[in-house]
């Protein structure tokens, strides 16, 4: 019989980090799953130069793993995003992550007609990759859209779309939000020093999200689209405070410890009256770039069954492809071209359409 997943990830826990962490403490192991003799994960470093270092790590768990009984291989992919562009321009004279002003209920933004959050139950899952790529599948089929990004732990927009200039505010009161790709874009991200929000609570990220949603010069738009932080805090509950949030998306990949996270998060959303519109699989089988045969590293199917147990619609799945990564890296969402996952986007994209919120 083979081991299971608790049993491997126990077994690699207490493997030390250069930096003296234990790969448990660091939390960065990703997407573990056990499939008969094979186990495979991925291992999410910080950045290029952490990931570098990791050799020893990756090295140690490997022969750790292949010395429990029945497992023939180990496969281990370390992922490292791009340094984020450094942000350039004339800083707006606005101060950010101030407290709330007061305001009754949740309020519409002036000529947006629909606001849509994407979250997750886990963090990694792909949230912000599949937000950047659904913007543009929209924008492509014509849509008037807007990118939020209130990931406020960790905002990856900038450089997923190749953005870094700090937004001009020519008033003082009033934020001019950037442009790429056809999305209209703002970012807690480009406004701040890095480092600067994650030490904030919740009256300042309240105050910062309204701003963000009220402040800026977002125009006319068929959707906005908002990339939350993971899991179920103050950002997913400020927004549904202050905006009239049309609904909400679950990006989940298909493993059970993601999925029950990301039934967490639907959970979560249903208490605060923003409808689920529906459920996305990312990372959601490996076609092969050589040979295109087609592996579900991570399972397969997990999410749809989720939703359909749940009653909630499947939007549908987006394969785990290197060009994925690469193309966010890069500023370039991989939904801009045409092959096989630019049309995964696309149907995505009108699948939301056809539903009537973009
Ligand atoms: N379908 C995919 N194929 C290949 N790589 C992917 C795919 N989706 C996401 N990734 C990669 O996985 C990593 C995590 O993705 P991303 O930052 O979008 O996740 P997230 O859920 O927004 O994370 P966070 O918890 O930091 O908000 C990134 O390196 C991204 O490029």
């Amino acid at each position: 019989m083979s081991v299971s997943r608790e049993v491997a990830l126990a077994e690699i826990a207490d493997i030390r980090l250069p930096d003296g962490r234990t790969l448990a403490e660091a939390d960065i192991v990703r997407a573990l799953s056990v499939d008969g003799g094979t186990i495979r994960f991925v291992i999410e470093a910080a950045d290029a130069a952490a990931a570098s270092s990791l050799s020893q790590v990756e090295a140690e768990a490997q022969r750790r793993l292949e010395a429990l009984p029945g497992i023939e291989r180990v496969q281990i992919v370390v992922t490292a995003p791009a340094a984020r562009p450094a942000a350039a321009g004339a800083a707006p004279s606005l101060k950010i992550g101030r407290h709330a002003t007061g305001q009754a209920g949740p309020q519409p933004i002036p000529g947006v007609r629909s606001i849509v959050a994407i979250g997750s139950g886990k963090g990694g899952v792909g949230k912000s990759t599949l937000t950047s790529n659904l913007a543009v599948a929209l924008a492509r089929a014509g849509r008037r859209v807007g990118l939020l990004d209130a990931d406020i732990y960790g905002p990856s927009q900038p450089r997923m779309m190749g953005v870094s200039d700090r937004p001009a505010s020519p008033d003082g009161k009033r934020i001019e939000p950037l442009h790429a790709h056809g999305v209209t874009i703002m970012s807690i991200g480009l406004m701040l020093k890095e480092g600067e929000a994650v030490v904030w609570r919740g009256p300042m990220l309240m105050g910062a999200l309204q701003q963000l949603l009220q402040q800026v010069n977002w125009g006319e738009l068929d959707v906005l689209l908002i990339d939350l932080p993971p899991g179920t805090g103050d950002v997913q509950l400020s927004l549904c405070q202050k905006a009239a949030v049309t609904g909400a998306i679950i990006v989940s990949t298909p493993q059970d410890v993601a999925l029950l996270d990301a039934r967490r998060a639907i959970d979560m959303f249903n208490k605060l009256k923003a409808p689920v519109l529906g459920l996305i699989e990312n990372m959601s089988s490996y076609i092969c770039p050589n040979c295109g045969h087609e592996a579900h590293l991570f399972g397969h199917g997990g999410v749809a069954a989720e939703a359909m147990d749940l009653g909630l619609p499947f939007l549908g799945e987006i394969p785990l492809q290197l060009e994925v990564r690469l193309a966010g890296d890069s500023g370039r969402p991989v939904a801009l071209g045409e092959g096989e996952i630019a049309q995964a986007y696309a149907r995505l994209a009108a699948r939301l359409i056809e539903q009537g919120v973009a």
